[in-house]
């Protein structure tokens, strides 16, 4: 299947700017999601490869197919473009079968009767459904509707398929097991995809990659690994898994680490990386990759760091502890298997945990 390619997307809604230069090529097979926080214009991008709202420049394809040109202000429109839609709500006809509503989209194709039977059962089985084809919506569970609603999406073999939230409206526990079906399901059919989510655990288990949106900005594309190990920003850092953003001043600068001072803690960390002495910086520290020990003689030796931090809080929250600790004036959230008792403790660091974003100037 060709790839899709979105280049220099902008939108606006009534003067206001909500996608600016949106690039990026989703390859053949990939799974690829648009991540961010309510709002930063994930699902402004999905629908603008649908056809369901037209950029303001940029252009838009799939493989040789240009389905939105903004010099020449060509557009085709979503039933010319061949692509499979999944949204959050199923809509699924309530008067209608499971069968019946997979064969619409056929016989808008003008699929043959047999073809359209042969197709319904491949993806049926495909979804684990063939069982309940004859069942209305109203007698399958949310789960078994938003499967139906997936097969409807791919049986007619769109070019790419498009997912909005489509798990969002399942508990928890559902949602766990559907990623896992998701996953196998797009593996299986080899479909290239595009899935909008704002949950980062669902991206992260997801996705071939992930594209992260702020403020209608793509800040990073990268694997779910490049985007956890080396976000781009400290936006990014804070909005995938729980990490501290610590602000402070570069002292001194040694051997491919800098010296970075905490606020007025009149403590410092050994961040590995480069920076100009006297600049600021932000330190991004993962609340998993500190330990937490009662222990006086932690190791003093340069190679790790060891601060002092108060106990403001501890929670347990069944897998671990959480905590909520204050090093002067900066607070830092922490996780550790162990409780530790209330009072005084020490942290331990390694430099190369630390995530060092200079300030911008
Ligand atoms: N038709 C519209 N008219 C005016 N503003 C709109 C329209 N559609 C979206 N917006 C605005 O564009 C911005 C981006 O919306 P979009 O739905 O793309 O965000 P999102 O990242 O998908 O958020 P969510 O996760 O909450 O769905 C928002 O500020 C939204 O209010």
């Amino acid at each position: 299947m060709p790839e899709l390619v979105v280049e220099n997307i902008k939108k606006s809604f009534h003067g206001t700017a909500v996608l600016e230069d949106v690039n990026f090529t989703v390859a053949d097979g990939e799974f690829f999601t648009l991540l961010g926080p309510s709002g930063c214009g994930k699902s402004t991008t999905l629908s603008c490869v649908a056809g369901l709202e037209t950029p303001d420049s940029g252009t838009i394809r799939v493989g040789d197919q240009v389905f939105f040109d903004g010099t020449r202000r060509s557009t085709v429109p979503p039933e010319g473009r061949n692509l499979g839609l999944v949204f959050q709500s199923y809509a699924l006809w309530p008067h209608m079968t499971v069968a019946d509503n997979l064969a619409l989209p056929l016989k808008l194709r003008k699929v043959t009767k047999g073809e359209q039977r042969r197709l319904i059962d491949d993806v049926l089985t495909k979804v684990d459904m063939a069982h309940l084809r004859d069942r209305y919506p109203h007698q399958l569970s949310g789960g078994q509707q938003q499967r139906v609603a997936l097969a409807r999406g791919i049986v007619y073999s769109p070019g790419v398929l498009l997912l909005d939230e489509p798990l969002s409206n399942l508990d928890a526990k559902m949602r766990d097991q559907a990623r896992v079906w998701l996953k196998d399901l797009q593996r299986e059919v080899g479909i290239t995809t595009v899935y909008v989510t704002h949950d980062q655990v669902e991206a992260m288990s997801l996705s071939d990659r992930i594209a992260v949106f702020m403020h209608g900005h793509l800040q990073q594309v990268g694997t779910p690994t490049e985007i956890y190990e080396t976000p781009a920003t400290p936006e990014v850092a804070g909005f995938i898994g729980r990490c501290n953003l610590l602000e402070g001043r570069v002292g001194a600068t040694e051997g491919g680490a800098v010296q970075v001072e905490l606020g007025e803690t009149g403590q410092r960390l050994r961040v590995a990386g480069a920076c100009s002495a006297g600049s600021s910086a932000t330190v991004g520290l993962r609340s998993e990759r500190i330990t937490l020990t009662d222990r006086a003689d932690a190791p003093h030796d340069g190679a790790v760091n060891v601060l002092r931090a108060r106990i403001e809080q501890c929670s347990y929250t069944g897998a671990r502890f959480e905590y909520e600790l204050s090093i002067g004036d900066v607070r830092v959230h922490a996780e550790s298997p162990v409780r530790h008792t209330d009072g005084e403790i020490n942290l331990i660091i390694r430099p190369d945990d630390c995530l060092l974003f200079p300030a911008q100037v």
